[in-house]
């Protein structure tokens, strides 16, 4: 049984199709990889699945539950995190925050309870520093826990911002772009970090990246988007050698 399915989804903006017919299946357990050329509709389809923006025709099933149109946060307690483009890191929050923010989103206490620090929620509260820190341990980013966020190095940011989509236990995890701006070393430390947290958390990855030595590297399963249509699918030697991809993008944007 798929864990994702999208379903001839089509997202139009005015007289612009951004998304047209795409279907695709992710299998628990998958790091899939979605590439294409630029404003070929990649980060519009993350939008649908994470409730960003509503299809405006088609369907999207999350673990055999239609989640087409639901709010980002009813999508979100349902087990679906991502990352995005542009680093969105908490400044002023050190790294041990940034993961505790994570966290928050599954307190279940109430607000009032928070402010007047009713025992309940203190409780919570350790109990959300201390998984806050294991997580940072499991990715073997514990000792910089007291660093300010925004001071660690390119690579590290991006480490902590997948890290802290974790914290709310995800099923399936959406990465936008995670090595963009990377140096060969920072992608290199990346690839191993998302084949490590794969196995250590137990997830379903979908990720979409320019860099193709990140994608042929890593991903066993690639899906190539051109102007909002699926156009090839499958093994990265066979992406690699289908012509239709690389007319549409190898050839034109790859910056590997
Ligand atoms: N909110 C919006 N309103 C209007 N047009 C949009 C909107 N969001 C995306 N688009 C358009 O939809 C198309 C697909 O954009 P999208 O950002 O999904 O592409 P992408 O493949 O992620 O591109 P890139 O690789 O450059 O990030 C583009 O033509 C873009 O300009």
């Amino acid at each position: 049984m798929s864990i994702l399915s999208l379903n001839s989804v089509v997202k139009r903006f005015g007289g612009l199709t951004a998304v047209n017919k795409f279907s695709a299946e992710l299998q628990p357990g998958e790091l899939c990889a979605l590439i294409g050329p630029n404003g070929s509709g990649k980060t519009t389809i993350f939008n649908i699945i994470t409730g960003v923006y509503a299809p405006t025709n088609g369907k999207v099933f999350f673990d055999d539950r239609d989640i087409s149109g639901k709010k980002p946060n009813e999508i979100a307690n349902l087990g679906i995190s991502r990352t995005f483009q542009n680093i969105r890191l908490f400044k002023g929050l050190n790294v041990l925050e940034n993961v505790m923010v994570g966290h928050h989103l599954r307190l279940k206490s109430d607000p009032i309870s928070a402010i007047l620090q009713l025992p309940g929620y203190m409780a919570e509260d350790r109990k959300m520093h201390t998984e806050a820190y294991e997580l940072l341990e499991s990715v073997n980013l514990s000792h910089l826990a007291d660093k300010q966020a925004t001071a660690l190095p390119y690579g590290q940011q991006r480490k902590l911002e997948i890290a802290r989509a974790l914290a709310t236990h995800p099923k399936l995890l959406l990465l936008d772009e995670p090595a963009a701006g990377m140096n060969p070393q920072e992608a290199e430390e990346l690839m191993e970090f998302i084949l490590h947290i794969l196995k250590t958390f137990d997830l379903t990855i979908f990720l979409i990246e320019h860099q193709m030595r990140v994608v042929m590297g890593i991903c066993p399963r690639i899906i190539v988007i051109d102007h909002g249509e699926q156009i090839a699918e499958g093994a990265p030697e066979l992406i690699q050698n289908n012509p239709r991809v690389i007319e549409a993008y190898l050839g034109v944007t790859e910056n590997a």
